[in-house]
């Protein structure tokens, strides 16, 4: 399926929603170009999704350049840029137009990387004699310094939240379906003046059927936080290791709740068998160094495992997808979520057995097993145990079927002594029954001998006993010392 946001693509600034004082600032650059001045290549920096690379591409179309891109999936080593920048510069295109050069996601770029790093595209803009249009994110990073110096700074804000809607509506009038009016301000309410998001949830709503005003609201909110879905769909569309890795920055979610997005995600997007076994060793690489930091504590191993789950998978595949997907939410979630009350029943009953059996509710799992048997083949021996393990008629019919707990539960009703109706009669004697008085231990028994008696004789004879002591402690011969040894 064809992306939206790349079908609808505006050609012209005309068509460029907002960004006035952008668009004319482009308008004058690329015009003294045109009069033969030179000017310092332009680097446009704001939120993804604003507008950066449409604005180039649409001045590019309108002054007629044919525009040569190196985006940040491409390998923009040092030879590659100077041929492109260089080299090209000074000669017309094939078509005999100019050539604009646009280079995408130059915050990707590392700092002291000679093979296509920051120092090298500025060696290479210094020779440059086409224009070139720079994009970047975050231009405020340290490896950009250097960079800002040589190029017209323009910041390009998020697009204004007015602007969004007649963007969505002409595209839905092309796509030809009717959407309320509610949810255009929704999505354009939600996307946090991110146009692009704001397409894509426009398309994402539209695939999925008839646009319900209760789909739009389970919209994700792109004002406060990143979104989880953008942090997918970048990290699944890129293929360089610092945007990868800088995608989960700004997320709510934990890295847990991540490495499951991605895991649900990642066949969505890789079609390549290879690219799919190479993303998942990472996601598995991930996930043992996320388990040391869990089990051990170590917090020094959390990067490896953020930057595993990132950039690794990023990079498992050989190229870009180009084309729309659906991100989705991990299915094993909804799951959870569907089984949690049996679920909670299991818990219960393995509480219960592992009360009785003096186990943990780990071990009493293996009892569950035996008791599913039991429960199929012996209706005798299951009742005396439901009667033990105190089991209700629910936690029976969870562990069996509805027939095999009727069987047990008239075992246990037949076994329960029937009470009698018939009240005895008043004028009868009620047999005397004599009570079993149950022997009592010895060691409580009385002394027969009175107690003053036996207080006495056991003293006389302790005294007994200390004076023999005494006669023998007395008796050198009988005391063995160490000498008596030699
Ligand atoms: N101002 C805009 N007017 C019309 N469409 C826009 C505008 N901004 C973005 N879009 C739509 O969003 C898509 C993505 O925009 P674009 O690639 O120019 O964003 P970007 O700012 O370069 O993002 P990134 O920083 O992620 O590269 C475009 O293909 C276009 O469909």
């Amino acid at each position: 399926m064809e992306e939206w946001v790349e079908k609808y693509r505006p050609k012209s600034l005309n068509d460029v929603a907002g960004h006035n004082k952008t668009k004319q600032a482009l308008i004058e650059w690329i015009e003294s170009i045109i009069g033969g001045q030179n000017q310092k290549p332009i680097l446009l920096a704001g939120p993804p999704g604003s507008g950066k690379t449409t604005l180039a591409y649409a001045i590019a179309n309108d002054y007629a350049f044919d525009v040569i891109e190196l985006n940040a999936s491409d390998k923009r080593n040092k030879d590659v840029i100077s041929q492109v920048v260089g080299t090209a510069a000074t000669s017309k295109s094939l078509t005999g137009r100019r050539t604009l050069i646009v280079l995408d996601e130059v915050d990707g770029l590392s700092g002291n990387d000679d093979r296509g790093g920051v120092a090298e595209i500025i060696k290479v803009l210094k020779t440059a004699e086409n224009p070139v249009i720079l994009t970047a994110n975050d231009v405020y990073k340290p490896a950009l310094m250097t960079l800002r110096n040589s190029v017209n700074l323009i910041n390009v804000g998020s697009v204004h939240t007015n602007s969004i809607p007649p963007v969505l509506r002409r595209i839905a009038l092309k796509e030809g379906f009717e959407i309320d009016e509610k949810i255009i301000k929704m999505i354009a309410s939600h996307s946090g003046g991110d146009l692009r998001a704001a397409i894509n949830d426009l398309q994402s709503l539209a695939t999925g059927g008839s646009i319900e005003i209760e789909d739009a609201k389970e919209l994700p909110d792109r004002d406060s936080e990143k979104s989880i879905f953008d942090a997918m769909r970048i990290i699944m569309k890129t293929t360089h290791y610092d945007i990868a890795t800088s995608a989960t920055r700004d997320v709510k979610e934990d890295i847990g709740t991540i490495e499951e997005w991605i895991s649900e995600n990642l066949p969505k997007e890789y079609l390549k068998y290879k690219d799919l076994a190479e993303g998942y060793d990472y996601l598995s690489k991930s996930d043992v160094f996320l388990g040391r930091v869990y089990r051990r504590q170590y917090f020094g191993l959390w990067r490896y495992a953020s930057a595993l789950m990132t950039a690794g998978t990023a990079l498992a595949k050989e190229e870009k997808y180009r084309g729309f997907t659906r991100y989705g939410p991990p299915a094993i979630f909804t799951k959870l979520s569907r089984t949690k009350g049996s679920r909670q029943k299991m818990k219960d009953i393995l509480k219960k057995i592992a009360l009785k059996t003096h186990t943990s509710t780990k071990r009493a799992r293996n009892t569950v097993d035996y008791l599913t048997v039991i429960f199929e083949s012996n209706a005798e021996v299951s009742a005396e145990l439901v009667e033990y393990y105190e089991l209700t008629k629910d936690e029976i019919e969870f562990l069996t079927n509805k027939t095999i707990t009727k069987k047990i539960l008239s075992v246990i009703a037949g076994k329960k002594p029937k009470v009698k109706k018939e009240t005895p009669k008043k004028t009868e004697k009620p047999k005397e029954v004599m009570p079993i008085i149950p022997k009592r231990p010895r060691i409580s028994e009385p002394p027969k001998e009175p107690l003053k008696e036996v207080i006495e004789e056991t003293l006389e004879k302790s005294v007994e006993k200390a004076d023999t002591k005494e006669e023998k402690k007395k008796d050198p011969k009988k005391q063995a010392t160490l000498d008596s040894f030699f």
